[in-house]
């Protein structure tokens, strides 16, 4: 009898809670196993466990977090789908916090934490055949226009942007790495009236899609076998408002 292969899990970093969490959501629903890092225990964890999703707590504030999440991640499967580098933090410049520090923030979890996953992990991608894995680094819509309150959040998404083009180059055919740029995909819930209207007015299409939009898309690139190298833009048309 022959053992049925089980199919190589989809890592998701930040997946207990918005977009990483209904990526989670999706991919368990089409029986394709995740691993998710959380680093809050958010009460979502609970029935992505029953899903039958591994969620292990990470912390990508320094690279010693990174890396012992690595090494759980090899603990729990020689193999890996997929890496869907999601963990982010959207903080702006502010008065109280030194600007180094605001910079050190994000170049961590934009920047360190997917470069050294990509690396640590690249031999559980490797293997599987042309096309037979993937990367995907979600960027952010303002890499191509920047950000004037959001500095070094933009500079961050732009190299993490930018690492698509060199890991594409370093592992293809057998993974395909890419990039996908949404603009506003869901307002936070202390997003007051004000900056709603505001924001949505920054597109053509004035809506709030929701995390469908980048379900939808990571889906699509899932299912490729020759898109790599790309960055996939979300944005409602946002840039020819
Ligand atoms: N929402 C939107 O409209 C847009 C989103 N994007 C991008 O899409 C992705 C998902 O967005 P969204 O769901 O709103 O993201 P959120 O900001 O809501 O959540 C991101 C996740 O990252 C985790 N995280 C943050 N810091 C760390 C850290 N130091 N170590 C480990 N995990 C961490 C958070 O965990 P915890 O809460 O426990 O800290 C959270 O689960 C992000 O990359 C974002 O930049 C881009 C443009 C628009
Ligand atoms: N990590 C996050 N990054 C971003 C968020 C967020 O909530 N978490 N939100 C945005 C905004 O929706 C922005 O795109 C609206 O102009 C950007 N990045």
């Amino acid at each position: 009898m022959t053992e049925l292969t089980p199919a190589a899990p989809v890592l998701i970093t930040g997946g207990a809670k918005r977009i990483g969490l209904a990526l989670a959501e999706s991919l368990l629903q089409q029986n394709i196993p995740v691993i998710v890092s959380y680093r809050h225990p958010y009460p979502a964890l609970d029935s992505l466990r029953e899903k039958g999703a591994c969620c292990i707590q990470a912390d990508f504030s320094d690279n010693a977090g990174i890396l012992a999440f690595a090494e759980k991640v090899r603990a729990k499967t020689s193999k890996l789908r997929g890496i869907i580098h999601n963990a982010s933090a959207w903080v702006a410049e502010s008065p109280e916090t030194p600007p180094q520090d605001t910079m050190a923030m994000m170049l961590q979890i934009h920047v360190y934490a997917p470069y050294l996953l990509n690396i640590e992990l690249e031999e559980c991608l490797r293997g599987q055949g042309t096309a037979g894995a993937d990367i995907i680094h979600i960027t952010d819509f303002v890499v191509e226009k920047g950000s004037k309150k959001h500095i070094a959040y933009s500079a961050s998404k732009a190299a993490l942007d930018n690492m698509t083009l060199s890991f594409a180059r370093k592992l293809a055919p057998e993974v395909k790495v890419n990039s996908i740029a949404p603009a506003l995909i869901l307002f936070n819930p202390d997003d007051d009236a004000e900056y709603r209207e505001h924001a949505l007015n920054k597109s053509l299409m004035k809506i709030e899609p929701g995390e469908g939009e980048i379900v939808a898309l990571v889906d699509y690139i899932l299912r490729s076998n020759y898109v790599t190298g790309r960055t996939h833009c979300v944005d409602g048309g946002r840039r020819l408002r």
